[in-house]
């Protein structure tokens, strides 16, 4: 049964001091004010709720989730399986006792290794996906295609994106089976803080074999082929 909206901000709010509490020992988020937390780690979560619900059912996944953000709040508001990734095994044995304290371990799941470590485990498994602060546009296509569904979607959480970062990502979503299908702009609620909401559809095979070896996707990026 889907959870009511009250009970949905009820957890990430008790999901959200659970954080700040251990933060005191081990380092899950830079951020320690309560408000600037709420805004930044629980509202800004929120900013791809539309997207996330607009991508096929099945299986959701938040990549280089760190604290569980945006992964643990989409995971609440839209009561999809969900499996939070971080190749940090200590932050993730902490938000896995966080999330098991709320009773939630049966939906959400937590897991310690790298993304390109995952594909090998769970290809084309995935029906979405979320990147907050985690990688270049290019590198984030390259870590989703072995993972996702055909039809399933990236949704990518950025700041602003440079001309010269999208053409990076559009120069090879072709060979990564990926596509842009939207891009959406807007502010957080203190009427500053921007956010760009873009989402790339799995459309086929990519043309190379993935994952490539582990940290080639972030260190050396791919580049179109002639
Ligand atoms: C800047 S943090 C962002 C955390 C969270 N998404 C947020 O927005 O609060 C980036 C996280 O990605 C993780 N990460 C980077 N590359 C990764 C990879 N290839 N596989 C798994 N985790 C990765 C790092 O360990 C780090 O915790």
């Amino acid at each position: 049964m889907a959870m009511s909206e009250h009970m949905v901000n009820d957890l990430a709010q008790q999901y959200l001091d659970l954080v700040l509490e251990a933060n005191k020992s081990i380092n899950l988020t830079r951020i320690t004010d309560r408000d600037e937390a709420e805004m930044l780690h629980l509202e800004d979560s929120l900013v791809g709720l539309d997207e996330v619900n607009e991508a096929p059912a099945g299986l959701y996944g938040d990549l280089g989730s760190g604290g569980g953000f945006p992964g643990v709040p989409l995971a609440l508001a839209t009561g999809r399986e969900t499996v939070l990734v971080d190749s940090v095994k200590k932050k993730m044995a902490v938000v896995s006792q966080l999330i098991d304290q709320l009773g939630l371990s049966n939906q959400i799941t937590t897991c310690g290794d790298r993304i390109e470590d995952l594909a090998l485990d769970r290809p084309g498994s995935f029906s979405v996906l979320t990147a907050r602060a985690l990688s270049r546009l290019v590198s984030l296509l390259e870590l989703s295609s072995p993972l996702l569904v055909r039809g399933g979607r990236l949704v990518c959480y950025k700041a602003q994106v440079s001309d010269e970062e999208l053409n990076e990502a559009l120069a090879v979503q072709d060979l990564l089976g990926m596509k842009l299908i939207s891009e959406r702009k807007t502010l957080l609620s203190d009427g500053e803080t921007a956010r760009t909401i873009l989402v790339f559809e799995k459309m086929a095979r990519a043309r190379l074999k993935l994952p490539r070896r582990v940290g080639a996707a972030q260190k050396t990026p791919l580049k179109p082929r002639p």
